[in-house]
């Protein structure tokens, strides 16, 4: 086993307006939304996933996301993205104006069946229209895997099942693929042992993770991946997000625990925490909970160098 090192600059993928509001069942007006989007602009972030061109039946909170979109349209400086299920989705997206697919899969029939009303293997047919009417309007488009660290429903997903599934995503000339751990069930070495497979198997697939704090490892996953080559990361301001389709669903990392964390150890983001607390705080405010974020609680280490009561004499 090589030494391992990590990257000095990561990618982060902000996915709170579309995985974090998707399980929120009281309506985020649509002002509201383009309203904490152009927040989230405020810290740095450069990466968005906007929105979700889904049934609407499906995710009534994402119903708006034509607005949504054409709200943040005037933030040239940030690149959106949208998760589509179908080709149905990827027409409303470009339509919309999205130049960033990312295309939805899982990694069990189980999770597929009742996230998609089909199994994996209709629903890769779903895709290969997409990836034709992306092609034809020169815009950009990602896989995913869902539950691909394990499933609520089927628990372990083998790394052959991996395997066979980005094989399946090369044959339709995706290159790039994010790996979710969508209900939490991942540990470091899995993260490792996965992504060293897949990358030594698939040289020219860049993975990114997309990781759910419902156990608490999704920060010790995400270092994990980044040993492992991987320099993109979603995460949703507030620890908010969760599958409404996956049993026990819990947030994404916090973007402001994984930011902070990261420059703790000196891997630039390029993002500023302070604004990012301040957005935080503001969904939580507008929500009327946050998802479990740590730093939104606990405040920055760098804030933390005040004497303790009593002891100003200690000088
Ligand atoms: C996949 C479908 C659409 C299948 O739903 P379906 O009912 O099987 O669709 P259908 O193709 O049979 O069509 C039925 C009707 O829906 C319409 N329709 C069909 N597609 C669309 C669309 N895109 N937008 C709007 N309308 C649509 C279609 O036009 C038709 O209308 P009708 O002719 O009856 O009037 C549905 O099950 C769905 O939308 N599922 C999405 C569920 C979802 O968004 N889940 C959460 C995101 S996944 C997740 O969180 C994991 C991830 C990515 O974050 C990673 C992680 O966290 O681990």
């Amino acid at each position: 086993m090589g030494e391992r090192s990590l990257p000095a600059q990561v990618t982060i993928w902000e996915v709170l307006p579309r995985d974090g509001f998707q399980m929120e069942k009281k309506w985020i007006p649509t002002e509201e939304k383009v309203r904490i989007i152009h927040g989230l602009a405020q810290t740095g972030i450069k990466h968005i996933e906007a929105t979700a061109f889904v049934h609407p039946k499906a995710i009534p909170q994402l119903k708006d996301a034509e607005k949504v979109v054409k709200g943040v349209m005037d933030l040239g400086e940030v690149s959106f993205r949208a998760l589509v299920p179908n080709v149905k989705g990827a027409e409303r997206a470009i339509e919309a104006g999205i130049q960033d697919l990312k295309l939805l899969l899982s990694s069990t029939d189980s999770h597929s069946l009742n996230n998609s009303n089909c199994t994996v293997a209709e629903a890769q047919e779903k895709l290969l229209p997409i990836i034709d009417l992306a092609e034809k309007h020169h815009v950009e488009y990602s896989g995913s895997l869902t539950v691909a660290f394990g499933c609520p429903y089927e628990g372990e997903v083998s790394l052959e099942r991996l395997n066979a599934l980005i094989e399946r995503y090369q044959e339709m000339g995706i290159r790039k693929v994010s790996l979710a751990d969508t209900t939490g069930m991942g540990n470091p070495l899995q993260v490792s042992k996965v992504l060293r497979n897949l990358r030594a198997a698939f040289p020219k697939f860049e993975f990114s993770l997309h990781l759910h704090n419902t156990r608490g490892m999704a920060f010790a996953n995400a270092i994990a991946g980044l040993s492992e080559g991987v320099l993109s990361l979603d995460s949703s301001v507030a620890g908010l997000g969760g599958c409404p389709y996956a049993p026990n669903a819990a947030g994404n990392i916090a973007t402001e625990d994984l930011v902070h964390g990261l420059h703790e150890m000196d891997i630039k983001t390029g993002i500023n925490v302070d604004e990012l607390l301040k957005v935080a705080r503001g969904v939580v405010e507008t929500i009327g909970h946050d998802g479990g974020s740590f730093v939104l609680k606990a405040g920055q280490n760098k804030d933390l160098h005040q004497k303790p009561k009593g002891q100003e004499k200690l000088g």
